[in-house]
């Protein structure tokens, strides 16, 4: 999802941030390209104008202009406002503060995903809060359907409500809570009937289920895929029935994301939790700051951090560190970079929540840079000499073979490492030479050797 809206936005921000210097001319540039790329990616317009106004107001000023690097200023900004677009920052958990046992009503369109995601939210319920929850089909326009929950309940793990022909849905729906009660239920999952479109006989059903059960949460569940409408049609059911929040489904098959933008500003409802797949483990909580994070090519350096700090030995990183700062970097310490790197677990699952990691690979020559390829280094670096690992410079050619062979590896592999090594000191070297304030002024690309293309969005640090 958003992948198109993010390599657009990234671009906008790699050329911000290359320019080092910023007018309020460049600003309004990059400003009409977000708003293109808004426009493209199927965000409301009213909501894109809305967006566009608010960030040129902030980013306009001396304050942003004249700080020591704008363009990350203005990515800031825009990220920021992206966070507030897409609800502000933290997920909205569900509520389900009420006397168990807790009613949530399932409201949507027919296809939404209202039955499925009705499963996933039991078992999430029962597995992450311990919960005891029972599921009920209020759906008497197709009987299938109720069939249908009976079938994921079961995938569940989950009791579902006996099926008993000819009751209406708020027969059905006092059945159900009245079984809950009588059982000891924390919480009734009360999935309602579907129709092809919003119609006055669909909202007055479930006024009436509403009515009569008084839900903790009223969840709408809406298509991404169908975009626009989707917001139209949450805007429809809220006006109409009242709606405490949304689930998005079908993520995982929308590249656009214009509704999940749009969907805060335009229906005042928050997207509490999103479905990226058909299996019942398949649904997310909805957190506008990742989201943000993601869209704008930053990664996810919240959870990285953790992440390291939970792994990391603090001690070698700083005397690595230290070194490096010192342009006396060698391949004993990439070694022991390298062991800190697999403390962390799969490296294309860092690199996803580095920011503008994805250039950096790139630059280096090395798309497919993966666990293997560290481990196949690891091997080389532990064949050399003490003496080649401090000064690869010196290994010749009939070395290279050797090492290869002693390394189960082949020479070029060997040559492939000895560059790689090569270019990280020259980047350090260039590092040293700009210091960290000519970094961020200039940024990530001015560390690398000419015609290697640009640095991440932003300069390439994160600016939380
Ligand atoms: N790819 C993908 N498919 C989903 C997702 N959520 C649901 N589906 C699929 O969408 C189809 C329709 O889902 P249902 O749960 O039956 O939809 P519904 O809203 O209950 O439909 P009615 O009962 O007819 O009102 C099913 O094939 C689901 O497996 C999702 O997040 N991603």
């Amino acid at each position: 999802m958003f992948e198109a809206l993010s390599g657009r936005l990234s671009g906008v921000f790699d050329g911000l941030a290359k320019r080092g210097a910023l007018s309020e001319a460049d600003v309004m540039e990059a400003m009409r390209e977000v708003r293109l790329a808004m426009l493209d990616a199927d965000v409301a317009l009213p909501v894109v104008k809305d967006f566009v106004n608010k960030v040129k107001e902030r980013a306009v000023g001396a304050e942003v202009l004249e700080s020591i690097s704008p363009g990350q200023a203005v990515a800031k900004i825009v990220n920021d406002a992206l966070i507030d677009a897409l609800g502000g920052a933290g997920a909205v958990p569900l509520n389900l503060n009420a006397v168990p046992p807790v009613p949530i009503l399932m409201v949507g369109l027919q296809g939404s995903g209202k039955t499925t995601t009705s499963g996933k939210i039991a078992l999430r319920l029962k597995t992450r809060e311990r919960k005891k929850v029972l599921l009920a089909s209020l759906d008497t326009q197709r009987p299938a359907a109720q069939l249908q929950l009976a079938q994921l309940a079961e995938q569940a793990g989950v009791p579902s409500l006996p099926i008993v022909a000819g009751q209406t849905p708020v027969e059905i729906a006092h059945r159900a809570l009245d079984t809950a009660r009588r059982e000891g239920f924390d919480v009734v999952i009360l999935d309602t009937a579907g129709r092809l479109s919003i119609d006055e006989a669909l909202m007055e059903e479930v006024r009436q289920v509403r009515a009569v059960t008084h839900p903790a949460e009223t969840l709408l569940v809406v298509d991404a895929m169908t975009g626009q409408d989707a917001v139209n049609t949450a805007k429809a059911f809220n006006e109409a029935v009242g709606v405490t929040g949304v689930v998005m489904t079908r993520m995982d098959g929308d590249a656009r994301g214009g509704a999940a933008l749009s969907m805060k500003a335009i229906t005042g409802a928050p997207i509490k939790l999103t479905g990226s797949g058909e299996k019942l483990d398949a649904l997310e909580e909805f957190h506008p700051e990742r989201v943000a994070g993601r869209i704008l090519g930053l990664g996810d350096i919240a959870g990285l951090v953790e992440k390291a700090a939970d792994t990391l030995d603090h001690e070698e990183g700083e005397r690595l560190a230290k070194k490096m700062m010192a342009g006396k970097f060698d391949l004993d310490d990439y070694a022991s970079q390298i062991r800190q790197i697999n403390k962390l677990g799969s490296i294309s699952g860092i690199v996803g929540m580095l920011p503008g990691m994805g250039k950096l690979k790139e630059a280096l020559g090395d798309k497919d840079l993966d666990t293997s390829v560290l481990k196949k280094h690891l091997a080389i670096i532990s064949s050399m000499t003490k003496g080649e690992r401090k000064k690869p410079a010196i290994i010749k050619a009939s070395r290279k073979k050797r090492i290869a062979a002693g390394s189960g590896t082949t020479v070029q592999e060997v040559n492939k490492l000895l560059k790689q090594f090569d270019m990280m000191s020259d980047m350090m070297k260039r590092f040293n030479k700009l210091g960290v304030k000519g970094l961020m002024r200039q940024g990530m690309s001015a560390l690398m050797p000419k015609g290697m293309g640009g640095g991440p969005p932003g300069g390439g640090r994160p600016f939380r």
